[in-house]
């Protein structure tokens, strides 16, 4: 277990005395030992439930839900894409989390997959859509041509960015544009968009976590929350 601590190479001393005190050294090209658990029986680094943010009021959906949910829909992207090659769009910077989370559950595998990021925002450092949705610029547009592309997006709320997205990538060529959202908050709505895969439904209240900012802040978080009033600009 004391080989996993070091992780660096030991100079020639470090080396002997790691050697004295019995630490087993491996030396490069050697292979990695196995750990005697496997993985799932390994207990996690970090206290779960993650003790919660001293400014999130409350947790929507716990990383424990969103792990399953995200699993899921990896299956149901994989099986209508086993026989298509597949470009997976992420949109940032919101759905950075989500998308490599689900990525990796993407199964059967499609013949091929890519990944890519594509930048857009509206929000700003409020909670209210501005309306105008910024699209990344330096974005090479020629990339989607002819591709199957699945958008990949943490949340759909006025349906704004989205449907923006979904336009620019058919008007780029793409073969076909499907979008995968974690949440959909259909209640605010402004402009019509459903998404062909979507995590959950999320209730009307401004959310943050596992992507999701508010100013910036809480994409860290492994849990969707709420943020507590009197941390939001009035
Ligand atoms: O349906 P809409 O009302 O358009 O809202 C959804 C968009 O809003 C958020 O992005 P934001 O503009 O906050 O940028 P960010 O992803 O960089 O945080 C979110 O990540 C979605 O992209
Ligand atoms: O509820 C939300 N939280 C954070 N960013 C958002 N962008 C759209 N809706 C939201």
């Amino acid at each position: 277990m004391e080989l996993l601590r070091h992780r660096g190479s030991f100079s020639r001393t470090g080396l002997r005395q790691a050697q004295r005190r019995g630490v087993p050294v491996r030396s490069l090209g050697q292979p990695v030992p196995q750990a005697s658990q496997p993985p799932h029986s390994r207990p996690h680094p970090h206290p779960r439930p993650l003790p919660l943010h001293p400014e999130i009021s409350k947790i929507i959906f716990s990383a424990e839900e969103i792990d399953a949910r995200v699993a899921e829909l990896g299956r149901l992207v994989g099986t209508d894409y086993s026989d298509r090659e597949l470009l997976v769009l992420g949109v940032l910077k919101g759905a950075f989390a989500f998308t490599s989370d689900l990525v990796r559950h993407i199964y059967p595998y499609p013949p091929s997959l890519e990944v890519d990021f594509f930048k857009a925002s509206s929000y700003g450092s409020g909670t209210v859509s501005s309306g105008r949705v910024q699209l990344d610029s330096g974005f090479k547009l020629d990339s989607v041509r002819g591709k199957h592309v699945l958008l990949v997006e943490d949340i759909i709320d006025t349906g704004n960015t989205l449907s923006a997205l979904v336009a620019v990538m058919k008007g780029a060529g793409a073969a076909s544009v499907r979008v995968c959202a974690l949440l959909d908050k259909k209640a605010r709505r402004r402009v019509p968009m459903e998404a062909e895969y979507t995590g959950f439904e999320c209730p009307d209240e401004f959310i943050v976590g596992y992507g999701i900012d508010y100013a910036e802040k809480y994409r860290n978080l492994p849990y969707i929350g709420a943020v507590k009033d009197e941390f939001i600009k009035k």
